[in-house]
């Protein structure tokens, strides 16, 4: 007899598979980890758990989406680089409709999850994060200016903000003090990346700021980023928003991003970029994880 639920054939699984990663999953994660961070925070106690699932859910469809667009309308720059050549759009595996009907409809999904059972400030937001990245950015920014994350930036720091509204239905102080936080990152985080990718991205023609700027340059602006993220993450003490745990974690996720972000002025190495890079992504989860912590269990600093 035949099953009422068929499942997937297993041979479209691999291809399944390749067309998820176009999400960026683990970028998915963090922006994820952030908005639900905005979600916990926006209210003294727990909110409720089902606005909370429903405001993730749709978050994540839109921002999967974004990222799809952002694949599909980068495929013949991506083909040129090492790092994304293997990307399903890059290869020709994912074909144009295909990929623009997925995304459209993760993208969709998500509009009316939140629109719907969430709010409309936070649908409206929503939106303009995912065409500010897929279009501003990737289209417009990306291929014309080496400031384009400066100015691009502002799309990947709206997480935080839309968990914010999501449980709240209003933008508030805090809420943009988390959006800042995200912000002042993303220079140190990309340029690090940039820097150790640059001939990936000389190869695509990408007007990145190692390219144009050269290597001194971006490790100093890397640097003098790290020291504003330095003073833009200690900002939320000034207004009581945390206590004395966040303000170790800070100081310790401070003291190592200079740390790397001197050194690698002082003498540059792939690899010391590489590690810098990679400590942005542990330096955002954990202020954000302290920020939580704090929230849940305040000391307050005396
Ligand atoms: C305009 C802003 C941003 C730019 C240009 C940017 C750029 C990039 C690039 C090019 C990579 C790929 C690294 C690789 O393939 O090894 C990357 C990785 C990553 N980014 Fe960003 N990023 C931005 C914002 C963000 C934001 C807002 C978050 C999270 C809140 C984030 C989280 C991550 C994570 C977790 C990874 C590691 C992914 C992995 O290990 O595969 N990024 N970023
Ligand atoms: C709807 C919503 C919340 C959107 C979130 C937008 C968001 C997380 C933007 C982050 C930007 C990002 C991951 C850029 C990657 O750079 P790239 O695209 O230049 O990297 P690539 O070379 O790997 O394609």
């Amino acid at each position: 007899m035949k099953s009422a639920v068929s499942l997937p054939n297993p041979a479209a699984w691999p291809h399944l598979l390749a067309m998820l990663q176009l999400a960026k999953p683990r970028v998915l994660a963090l922006v994820l980890f952030c908005a639900v961070s905005g979600m916990l925070l926006a209210q003294p106690g727990w909110p409720s758990l089902g606005r909370m699932l429903l405001a993730s859910l749709g978050i994540a469809l839109m921002a999967a989406a974004a990222a799809m667009l952002n694949c599909l309308l980068e495929r013949s720059l991506d083909a040129r680089m090492q790092r994304t050549a293997c990307r399903a759009t890059a290869r020709g595996e994912a074909g144009r409709g295909e990929t623009l009907r997925l995304a459209l409809l993760l993208g969709g999904g998500g509009m009316l999850l939140l629109w719907g059972w969430v709010n409309a400030l936070t649908a409206w937001l929503t939106l303009a994060s995912l065409l500010a990245y897929a279009l501003v950015y990737t289209l417009l920014l990306k291929p014309r200016t080496p400031q384009n994350i400066v100015i691009g930036g502002i799309s990947g720091a709206m997480p935080p903000l839309l968990g914010w509204t999501a449980m709240t239905g209003e933008i508030s102080p805090h809420a943009l003090l988390l959006l800042l936080i995200i912000y002042v990152w993303t220079p140190p985080h990309f340029w690090a990346l940039a820097l150790y990718r640059r001939r990936d991205y000389a190869r695509a023609g990408l007007p990145m700021l190692p390219l144009t700027h050269g290597a001194a340059f971006t490790t100093l602006s890397i640097l003098l980023y790290t020291v504003l993220l330095t003073a833009v993450s200690l900002l939320p003490l000034a207004i009581d928003a945390v206590g004395l745990l966040y303000l170790l974690a800070a100081l310790i996720l401070d003291a190592r991003f200079l740390f790397l972000a001197v050194l690698l002025h002082r003498q540059y190495a792939d690899a010391l970029a590489r590690r810098t890079f990679r400590w942005s992504i542990w330096y955002l989860a954990g202020l954000f994880g302290a920020m939580l912590l704090d929230h849940y269990c305040l000391l307050p600093v005396t």
